[in-house]
């Protein structure tokens, strides 16, 4: 990534450097590729790996959404884990077609469905939504995209979502609950707190 670009850059310009990482979720090991100019193209996040260690991932087909889903660590869970349909969002185009790329190569191709945030259907819906949300841009135009798609929430959904306690995952929860998403600190670990946040 140049000293200019931002994990959230929408058309990454730095030089196309694919690695794989390798993880496991939902009783699987997964190696996606991943690539320069996306968000921790290394290693999976260690945010990430608390949220897929401590939230319960879904055992039942339904409508999920990752918000955020860089190259699509937590897509996949979402896809393996559920059976049902994932939407991936992301404003970061090389992070999307290295979604789409690897929802397709691991046999997810028909139930992951990879979009620019403005490009998803208006009136859908989700059970659940999961994120590890962009902390890096700021925290007011963090609390509009909360703000802008916790209300697609189903009326019993949920959202989990994994944010350092050291970049506010404390006053997010308060914050949350002052706008009408109660939301619990489920579990901590390793310095990160995973929120589960329903409607009120
Ligand atoms: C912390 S990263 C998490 C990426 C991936 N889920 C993971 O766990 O590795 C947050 C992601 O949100 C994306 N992002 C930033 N602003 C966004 C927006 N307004 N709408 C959707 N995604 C956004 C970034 O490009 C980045 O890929």
């Amino acid at each position: 990534m140049t000293e200019a670009e931002h994990y959230f850059t929408q058309a990454p310009a730095s030089e196309h450097r694919e690695r794989t990482i390798e993880f496991s979720a939902a009783g699987r090991d997964f190696a996606l590729t991943t690539s320069q100019g996306v968000f921790s193209s290394s290693r999976l996040d260690p945010g990430t790996a608390v949220l897929l260690r401590k939230a319960p991932l879904p055992g039942r087909p339904g409508a999920y959404l990752d918000l955020g889903c860089g190259y699509g660590p937590v897509t996949m869970a979402l896809a393996e884990s559920s059976g049902g349909e994932v939407t991936a969002v992301d404003v970061n185009e090389r992070a999307r077609q290295l979604t789409a790329d690897n929802a397709h190569r691991l046999g997810f191709g028909d139930r992951v469905r990879v979009y620019a945030p403005e490009e998803v259907p208006p009136g859908q819906r989700f059970d659940e939504i999961w994120s590890n949300p962009p902390i890096r841009v700021g925290k007011e135009a963090l609390h509009e995209l909360l703000l802008e798609w916790l209300p697609r929430l189903k009326p019993d959904g949920v959202a989990w979502l994994v944010v350092a306690r050291h970049k506010g995952g404390d006053s997010l929860a308060g914050w949350l609950a002052g706008q009408g998403f109660p939301a619990e600190k489920h579990a901590s670990q390793k310095g990160y707190r995973v929120l589960r946040v329903v409607c009120a």
